[in-house]
């Protein structure tokens, strides 16, 4: 798996300590909120995990299924729910946990829906941003590293569901999907 890596851009060093230092923040902005933490399987599964266990107040974890990326390297721009929510929104402080935003296309279609559903507050918090990539006006609430416009992997970010348990984030080598999507 790791010779398919052309280069690595995140370690699992940076991550970690990026996670202690978000997780830090978070607390200070929700202590005694009760936030509805929202996970966005499958992706933000690593972050999520690595992140909450740094929020040292009390929350509510529940994981909604989207996808628009199917198995290749672009935004087929039409966001399918795959899983929805357990927990009702309404008048909570929603905090969305993403791996990525790219196109923003995922993200601004689940902000709209939360505050459809009458949400007290929408909070975006993303490990990865890539500004580069975007087709719509949306911009996270904490960011923890921009990249460059590269289609990324590990940690969560998948090519056709591979790559995610990488403890690191980079880029595959071309021959990886061009191999695919010629
Ligand atoms: O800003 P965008 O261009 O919308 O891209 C970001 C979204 O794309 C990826 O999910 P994907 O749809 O591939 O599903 P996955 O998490 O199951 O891989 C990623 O996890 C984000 O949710
Ligand atoms: O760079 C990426 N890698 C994997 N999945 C993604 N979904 C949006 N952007 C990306
Ligand atoms: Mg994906």
């Amino acid at each position: 798996m790791h010779q398919e890596i052309e280069e690595v851009l995140v370690t699992e060093e940076e991550i970690i300590e990026k996670c202690a230092e978000i997780g830090k923040q978070l607390t200070e902005e929700y202590d005694g909120k009760f936030p509805l933490a929202i996970g966005v399987l499958k992706g933000a599964m690593p972050f999520m995990s690595d992140v909450l266990r740094r929020v040292d107040t009390h929350l509510e974890m529940d994981f909604m299924a989207v996808s628009s990326y199917g198995g290749g390297t672009r935004s087929s721009g039409e966001v399918k729910i795959i899983k929805d929510l357990d927990a009702k929104v309404e008048g909570r402080h929603v905090l969305i946990i993403e791996d990525i935003i790219d196109s923003g296309l995922t993200l601004s279609y689940l902000v709209d829906l939360f505050k459809y559903r009458k949400a007290a507050s929408v909070k975006i918090v993303t490990l990865i941003d890539k500004p580069e990539g975007r087709t719509v006006d949306i911009k996270a609430d904490v960011v923890g590293f921009e990249l460059p416009n590269k289609f990324l992997v590990g940690y969560g970010l998948d090519y056709d569901e591979k790559y995610r348990n990488l403890p690191y984030i980079g880029v595959l080598k071309p021959e990886i999907y061009s191999e695919q999507e010629s």
